[in-house]
């Protein structure tokens, strides 16, 4: 009987969704298991791939190819992961070996290497010296020694021959320890043997006295707790005083952090039901979706912790979903604090090796409880009790780059699969969850009141026209400048968000209007104070400011847009006397950047921080009594139907960090736009108003949750080819779809060129699937030529962020 594994390999075209049958060489019989990654041979090369099936007869008929070898000892996917995967590559319209592949940690992808190896009987020095002595050469050492030509000659007369080999870039740190070898009475007779200059070793036979036998220990406590050098321990080993060993740790980036243990507290009435529901599920393995609509500050944490302390008290692992700029130390801390040791924490600041050793705890259920960014949802726990989804409505947690999933879809999926509960948690839930639960597919809990009864803080909006009118045109009104020093002089500290979403700074000509563009991208570069240069964020082409327009020679410019370095200085020029802290993409570059800014104003050794989107999530500092919003409507004006909801989210969430202990917030923003809906409900801490509004404006124009959308986008270098090719899509989708459907476009992308490739795009709205799924499969087949000529499709199911 041959045993037959059927691999996924790292090949992504559309026929290697389906798995290739390769044959299990007899030595590896009892080795393979479904979920390892393993090395076979594809074409003339070696690849990765992953074991999806192990079965007796193949499907291929022919010569099967066997296995190489194993890359794992160990299944690296479980079996859930290994369906969850085959069903996401066909809902998001992906490979299947991109999905395994976003699924593991980055190191563990697989890297190729090409080697030279020689041919029976080609002994010629001019060959040997190349080789010295050995049969193989790598490619880079071949182009280190520029003997890359001449070895492909060779290779023409078949002298030499080219492998394609799979090297795993997973390293396992460790680390050498020692145990003691060696009894009392032996210590003693050691002792006395030793001669009077042997001082170092004496104090090493005085310490294993002292230590317990099954203790092991490094160099390093050997030195800082005895004060013995690693000559002395190596000596010990040579005498045979101890043992020593290669043992496996972990990179662990907290390790030096102390979290003091922190106790559940007495859920409020709200809590408590909210609780209750959940617990109900989880008891029962239910699966079911709750969503906890929650005021800022209403303890939604509070419930999330004491949901996955009965979890993991129920011999169960929970998967905790935060955005990743939420993921400050205050946020880990209350985790780590309640659940030690069991908390696993993702996140893209780790260094893959850290990323790698958290995975590793995961998967050996060392850690029960994963606390992560997105694609932390793959994390491979098994009995899964619960999965949180915390600020649900944020759009990070949709993937913008192959696969494109949904982190939400993919959580219910999970949860279904385990039999159990989900809870997306939000004080501004997004419109297609909110409906959901309205038509009881999704079970609404709430939490309408913060937990220490303190009021909603008052907010009061600035009309910025007035400001405007009466000379004023600096970006701080004189009410947000009056309680500014007010707070200063009472010590009290301020939140200023700079609305930076759809906006950027650049430069003009004074004379001739010229904006400065990117030269592969069809958008204005962005201006840098610090670096005094230009940037494309879009392909990351940089060069400095021009000194006179290429357009027309003049040599003024203007520089348009307020960097959060600008409003910086001009805070500082009304206030000499505040220490402010400016939090941005540029001040957040570095690893540990984030938190040691946010630990700085925590600890008050600022009065006020400044920043962009990302300080408005997540802060839960008592002394904050001012939050004020800059510019409120810079991303009403996007051309994107989610704007309005995205800046009423926004403005609640800010406003959400004021007055949460003791001290009451008060919380100022400055509008153009005073009077539009998402600001005036935002005011008023009215999300149902504001949810009734945009409903009823969603269902005039037809955009989700009243239809479903999924976005097709064609690019390539050639503007032709990819203009074709979208208005042939497009006349086949209206030939062939049938129902409900409407297409938008197709039309250029709103940045037309990006990195020198052109764009062109439709969306397709529709009510019922229908046949849309299969009619986009075949669309995706059929681009697989194309595709190998540099003509890309992507298919965009759900789209987040409209361009
Ligand atoms: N039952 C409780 N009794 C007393 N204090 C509580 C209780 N629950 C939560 N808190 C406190 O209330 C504050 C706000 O809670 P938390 O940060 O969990 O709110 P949240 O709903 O997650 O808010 P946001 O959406 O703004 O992040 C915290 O300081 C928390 O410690
Ligand atoms: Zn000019
Ligand atoms: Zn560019």
């Amino acid at each position: 009987m041959k045993q037959i594994a059927k691999v996924v390999v790292d090949v992504p075209v559309m026929q290697t969704n389906q798995p290739y049958d390769y044959a299990i060489p007899p030595t590896l019989i009892d080795r393979l298991q479904v979920g390892m990654r393993v090395e076979v041979p594809f074409g003339p090369r070696h690849i990765q791939g992953f074991i999806v099936a192990i079965v007796n007869e193949p499907d291929f008929e022919g010569e099967l190819k066997e296995i190489i070898r194993p890359l794992d000892l160990e299944p690296v996917l479980t079996k859930e992961l290994l369906q969850l995967g085959e069903d996401m590559a066909d809902q998001v319209y992906a490979y299947r070996i991109h999905c395994y592949q976003t699924m593991l940690p980055p190191v563990m992808k697989a890297k190729y290497e090409k080697e030279f190896y020689l041919l029976d009987g080609h002994q010629a020095e001019d060959v040997q010296i190349v080789f010295q002595g050995e049969d193989v050469i790598s490619w880079d050492r071949a182009l280190e020694i520029e003997a890359l030509p001449q070895l492909l000659e060779w290779k023409k007369q078949n002298i030499v021959d080219i492998r394609y080999l799979v090297k795993s870039k997973a390293r396992v740190k460790k680390k050498t320890v020692y145990q003691k070898n060696i009894s009392p009475s032996e210590i003693e007779e050691e002792m006395n043997q030793l001669s009077k200059q042997a001082k170092s070793q004496r104090a090493l036979l005085e310490v294993l006295m002292a230590i317990e036998p099954e203790a092991w220990l490094t160099r390093e406590q050997f030195r800082e707790q005895f004060d013995i050098m690693p000559r002395t321990l190596q000596i010990a080993v040579e005498k045979g005083w101890m043992i020593t060993e290669d043992k496996e740790v972990y990179r662990d980036p907290l390790k030096n952090r102390h979290f003091a243990q922190t106790e559940a507290k007495v859920l409020n009435e709200g809590q408590q039901i909210a609780y209750q529901a959940v617990k109900e599920k989880i008891d029962s393995n239910q699966h079911d979706v709750f969503l906890l609509k929650g005021v800022t500050g209403s303890g939604k944490t509070e419930v999330y912790l004491q949901l996955i302390g009965e979890v993991l008290a129920q011999n169960k692992t929970a998967l905790m979903l935060v955005p990743e700029i939420a993921l400050t130390p205050q946020m880990v801390h209350q985790f780590k604090g309640r659940f030690g040791g069991e908390v696993a924490v993702m996140h893209s600041r780790l260094s893959t090796g850290e990323k790698y050793d958290e995975w590793r705890k995961i998967k050996r259920g060392e850690a029960r409880v994963v606390v992560g960014a997105r694609s932390s949802i793959f994390s491979p726990v098994e009995n899964l009790g619960i999965v949180i989804i915390d600020e649900e409505h944020e759009t990070t947690y949709k993937q913008e780059e192959n696969p494109k999933y949904h982190a939400r879809n993919v959580a219910i999926y999970r949860a279904k699969y385990n039999h159990c509960p989900v809870v997306l948690g939000s004080a501004t839930p997004s419109l297609e969850s909110r409906a959901r639960a309205q038509k009881n597919v999704f079970h609404l809990l709430e939490l309408t009141e913060r937990a220490n009864q303190q009021a909603m803080p008052d907010v009061r909006i600035i009309d910025m026209r007035e400001e405007f009118q009466s000379n004023n045109r600096g970006n701080f009104s004189q009410i947000l400048q009056d309680k500014i020093r007010d707070r200063i002089d009472k010590k009290e500290q301020t939140v200023l968000l700079l609305n930076k979403r759809g906006y950027s700074s650049f430069i003009m000509c004074r004379d001739c209007g010229y904006v400065h563009e990117c030269p592969n991208c069809d958008i204005s570069m962005t201006f840098h104070m610090d670096t005094k240069g230009m940037k494309c964020h879009y392909c990351g082409h940089e060069e400095p400011v021009p000194n006179r327009c290429p357009k027309c020679q003049g040599n003024q410019f203007r520089y348009y847009g307020t960097g959060t370095q600008k409003v910086e200085s001009e805070l500082q020029e009304l206030f000499p006397d505040a220490r402010i802290i400016r939090m941005d993409v540029d001040t957040t570059r570095k690893k540990g950047d984030h938190e040691r800014l946010l630990a700085a104003f925590g600890r008050g050794d600022a009065d006020i921080l400044l920043g962009t989107q990302m300080i408005a999530k997540g802060l839960d500092f008592p002394n904050i009594t001012l939050v004020g919003v800059i510019n409120a409507d810079t991303s009403l004006s996007l051309p994107d139907f989610r704007s309005s909801e995205k800046t009423f989210q926004l403005l609640t969430q800010v406003s959400g960090r004021a007055g949460r202990s003791d001290l009451v917030g008060e919380v100022i923003v400055q509008s153009f736009n005073p009077d539009h809906y998402a600001i005036r409900y935002a005011q008023n801490h009215n999300y149902d108003g504001f949810y009734r509004q945009e409903m009823a404006l969603r269902h005039q124009s037809g955009y989700p949750p009243y239809y479903f959308t999924t976005q097709i986008t064609v690019s390539d270098l050639d503007e032709k080819k990819a203009q074709t090719k979208i208005y042939e899509i497009n006349a086949k989708l209206r030939n062939k779809l049938e129902g409900q459907t409407i297409i938008l476009g197709p039309s250029r992308s709103s940045i037309a060129r990006m990195n020198n490739r052109y764009y062109f795009q439709l969306l397709i709205k529709y009510k019922q699937k229908e046949n849309l799924h299969e009619v986009l499969k075949e669309i995706l087949d059929a681009s697989q030529k194309d595709n190998a000529k540099g003509l890309y499709i992507s298919i965009d199911t759900e789209p987040v962020n409209f361009f």
